[in-house]
């Protein structure tokens, strides 16, 4: 690898971005690019590098050589140590979005990953190692941390796998501190949103489209700290500048880094979700209750090993979502000289602008458009029907509907039969058409419209097709009672006995309750499933597939359970033949 010189007069400080094409990372190398001192190397996973639009700066800097792209695997020693040969700085990202579910990764590419960075940076004589760690290496996920500071011990015992293996990174790195000429510290961010989250943001979204944000976990008053994404990466600069010149008070330690703007967790999210056309948070579910879900999840996925959703991120997410967690990053303003540089209101409409394409309007108007229809409007064929059950003109819909319900009246209601329910029906309809003949064309200066004689015409074509499938039906009807009658089919015999028993059933006791019912679904059900379409395919996703899952459990355990069974019978009746 060679090295650069062409930047040599400007003096600036060679760096590299472990984990650069990441959320924060990417943010990162952004700002080290704008400061302008700076040559830096971008290391991650990615083969090779995707620029997106809006990384002209970055593009700039790659064609001035300012900035380079090294594909890397932190598993891999070898590979780390060629990314930092000539680097005085290492800013250490680390990886997130990894398989939670699987434990050998998570420690392959956190802990060892940072073993291979610090042999690396020791071997390369790199100066200056910062770690990007969170606030979550000191939550227990069973208690409230109130404006915590760096005095927290990483905690006994904890479920979140991710953070304790993150704690373990942490005080390798920084118990590597002064040797071989390597100073490190570690930065531990809480929350982190902002344009380009690939965790927080994204999955209180994918929620909310299911309508799973309604609710709030408990009181809703646990207050939360938020960072916003650009000031975790001034704090990184700062860190590496206090390093620098302030060693004594910073090389060897952790920092909390927040907003410093402690806020209601539900409030921020209730912004978060307002911001971008979604309802906020209203239903308060009991934490006891949400832990019982949470409990029944556990054992799904303890049994069952779902690959639906994730265990421990919703166990993750519950957690930060219903425990206070605020940290006093006095220490982050006294030695590194951090403070935010965008508010937090700033950040959130940063962050609601960034994510609008995911707003709640634009995913309505994407499945809406005029190209792509609803599915309730696909489910009833896209015409007429179409149009009056899903009210879009309203008058029509609800003549439609008051007629309907005037006709379930006459027939099912109103206690006549239904040969005098049609005989009055007709002669109501002779005697209104009949009058009607007899109105002025103005009455009370309201123009009376004439109803043409065409209107009740019927062409040939349509009275040739009604009579052409009136005489295929009758055939193919009479053929059936023929094969019946002859005791040629059987099996068509028993089902037809069936259907017409359960057809008796049926119309004697429960057709004008279900008529009844589905006059009001009709109207009601598929306009609401068109507006909340989301949250209902949400609901029944996640029903189907607990449902789906539990019987694949059922198979799996029938089995063990049926030779139980047996073995019990067997010994019982041994019992009893002995005494
Ligand atoms: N996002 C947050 O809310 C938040 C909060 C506090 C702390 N953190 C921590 O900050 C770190 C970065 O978070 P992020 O949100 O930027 O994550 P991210 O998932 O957006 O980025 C991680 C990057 O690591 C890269 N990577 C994955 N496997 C790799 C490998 N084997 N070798 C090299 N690179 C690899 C990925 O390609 C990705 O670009 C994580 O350790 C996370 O725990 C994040």
């Amino acid at each position: 690898m060679t090295v650069d010189d062409r930047f040599a007069h400007l003096n600036p400080k060679k760096c590299v971005v472990v984990g650069g094409r990441g959320f924060l990372g990417r943010s990162l190398v952004l700002r080290l690019l704008k400061l302008g001192n700076w040559i830096v190397r971008i290391a991650d996973s990615a083969q090779s590098l995707q620029l997106l639009n809006s990384e002209s700066v970055l593009a700039q800097a790659l064609s001035s050589a300012r900035a380079s792209y090294f594909h890397i695997d932190l598993a891999d020693k070898c590979n780390v140590v060629k990314v930092l040969e000539g680097s005085s700085v290492v800013f250490f990202m680390d990886v997130a979005g990894v398989d939670v579910n699987d434990f050998y990764t998570c420690y392959r590419l956190i802990v060892q990953g940072a073993k291979n960075v610090i042999s690396a940076c020791r071997e390369c004589r790199v100066k200056r190692l910062i770690y990007n760690s969170s606030a979550d290496v000191v939550f227990d996920g069973l208690h409230d941390i109130r404006n915590g500071d760096e005095s927290l011990a990483y905690p006994w015992k904890t479920d979140d796998m991710l953070s304790d293996l993150k704690a373990q990174a942490e005080s390798l790195i920084l118990s590597v501190n002064d040797i071989d000429g390597l100073l490190t510290c570690s930065l531990r961010p809480s929350n982190v949103f902002g344009p380009g989250d690939t965790e927080f943001v994204p999955y209180f979204l994918k929620s909310a489209r299911y309508g799973f944000t309604k609710f709030i976990i408990g009181t809703g008053d646990n207050l939360s700290d938020f960072t916003f994404s650009e000031n975790v990466t001034h704090a990184h600069i700062c860190a590496e500048e206090a390093l620098n010149f302030q060693t004594v008070s910073v090389a060897g330690k952790a920092f909390f880094i927040t907003n410093d703007e402690p806020i209601q967790f539900w409030e921020f999210l209730s912004l978060l979700l307002e911001g971008l056309g979604y309802q906020r948070p209203y239903v308060k579910l009991p934490a006891k209750l949400a832990q019982y879900i949470l409990s029944v999840l556990k054992w799904s996925h303890e049994k069952l090993g779902s690959r639906y959703f994730s265990y421990p991120l919703l166990v993750h997410f519950f957690q930060i979502a219903s425990y206070t967690r605020t940290f006093n990053c006095t220490e982050a303003h006294k030695h590194l000289g951090y403070s935010p540089i965008v508010s937090l209101e700033e950040g959130v409409t940063l962050t609601i602008e960034s994510f609008s394409y995911l707003s709640k309007d634009s995913c309505l108007s994407r499945s809406f458009s005029s190209t792509e229809q609803s599915k309730a409007d696909k489910l009833l064929g896209g015409g007429k029907v179409a149009d009056i059950l899903l009210w879009r003109d309203e008058k029509k819909s609800f003549t439609y509907f008051a007629v309907l319900v005037l006709l379930f009246y006459w027939f099912f209601l109103s206690g006549r039969t239904f040969i005098s329910s049609a005989a009055k029906l007709l002669l109501l309809a002779t005697l209104l058409f009949y009058g009607h003949g007899f109105l002025p064309s103005k009455l009370f200066g309201f123009d009376i419209q004439r109803i043409p004689l065409s209107y009740f015409e019927i062409s040939d074509a349509v009275v040739k097709d009604s009579v052409i499938t009136t005489v295929c039906l009758w055939n193919k009807g009479f053929q059936i009672i023929r094969r019946l009658a002859h005791g040629e089919d059987w099996s068509a015999f028993f089902k037809i006995a069936v259907f017409l028993y359960l057809m008796k059933m049926f119309l004697s006791k429960l057709l004008t309750i279900l008529i009844g019912i589905g006059l009001v679904f009709a109207f009601m059900g598929f306009f609401v499933y068109e507006q909340y379409e989301s949250e209902i395919d949400g609901m029944v996703d996640v029903l189907f597939t607990s449902l789906k899952e539990f019987m694949i459990y059922l198979m799996s355990i029938s089995p063990v359970f049926i030779s139980r069974l047996l073995r019990y019978h067997d010994n019982f009746q041994q019992y009893e033949k002995k005494g």
